[in-house]
């Protein structure tokens, strides 16, 4: 089969609605084998967006490269524009930009810690030592991830004593603590249950009021649950970006009503 990989409809936004952009972003593993393809993506401030697309399609290739994950691994070309400043350029701190924009993964992996100390760990090793605002961001991350009323009476029990939801959330209470304008989250439910699941969706809804969220999922209905905005990629091009409600009901590119109807992936 002949493909038409060329995009069908990429959105765009005002600079100052976007909280991040990429400009042709391509990724080379190796340094020499190309998975992403100039890959043009404006994302906005305060919304989820999901990345949808087959196995393989490269959507977390992308989202690694956003906050320099990738570095090691592969050679990263084309532009990642945060706060007007090209952020894919080697002079860039890293941890720096890491703290900006944080990342969540498919599994959750808290520290062998307590759940206190999951969350000022990253704290205490940029100098924050001060005993009642350490307690006081763990109070506000735990609450913003949904969490504070689970563990807050067991804030020095082993963080691996937490179900796997929990965990899940306290991985997110712990990206907030250091204050991040953007997290990134690559199919954060996958290993957990429905209904842990559920919250974990509930508190990511929550969190779009403070947070700007990039989502891989191979859920559509979780992506049309809570996404404002769908990112659709294949054989790593971007082939159409649009709001969620549009790329479901109203896809403008053959390949994308083929994935969104289950023809393939
Ligand atoms: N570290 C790596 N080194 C070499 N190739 C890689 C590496 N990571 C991913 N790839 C390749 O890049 C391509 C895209 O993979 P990627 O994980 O980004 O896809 P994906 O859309 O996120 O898939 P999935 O939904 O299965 O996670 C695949 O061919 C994969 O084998």
């Amino acid at each position: 089969m002949e493909e038409n990989l060329t995009p069908s409809y990429i959105k765009t936004f005002d600079k100052d609605e976007r909280a991040l952009a990429t400009e042709d972003l391509s990724v080379f593993y190796g340094g020499k084998v190309q998975k992403l393809f100039d890959a043009s993506l404006q994302f906005k401030k305060n919304s989820i967006t999901a990345l949808i697309g087959a196995s393989g399609s490269g959507k977390s290739t992308f989202l690694r490269s956003l906050n320099r994950m990738n570095d090691k691994v592969a050679k990263i070309d084309g532009k990642i524009i945060f706060h007007g400043l090209d952020v894919n350029k080697p002079d860039i701190n890293v941890y720096e930009l890491r703290k900006n924009i944080g990342m969540v993964f498919q599994r959750p992996n808290p520290f062998p810690k307590s759940i206190r100390e999951n969350i000022v760990y990253a704290l205490k090793a940029n100098g924050k030592t001060d005993k009642n605002e350490l307690d006081r961001i763990v109070e506000e991350s735990l609450r913003a991830a949904a969490l504070w009323d689970e563990v807050k009476d067991k804030l020095d029990k082993s963080a691996l004593a937490l179900s796997g939801g929990q965990q899940q959330r306290l991985c997110i209470a712990r990206a907030l603590a250091v204050q991040p304008e953007i997290l990134l989250l690559d199919e954060p439910a996958s290993a957990l249950d429905p209904v842990s699941t559920s919250k974990l969706e509930d508190t990511l809804k929550q969190l779009r009021s403070e947070y700007t969220m990039i989502m891989v999922t191979h859920n559509m209905q979780q992506a049309s649950r809570i996404s404002d905005h769908t990112a659709f990629f294949h054989l790593g091009h971007v082939i159409e970006y649009n709001s969620t409600a549009e790329i479901f009901t109203n896809p403008k590119g053959q390949l994308t009503e083929d994935y969104i109807q289950g023809s393939f992936g």
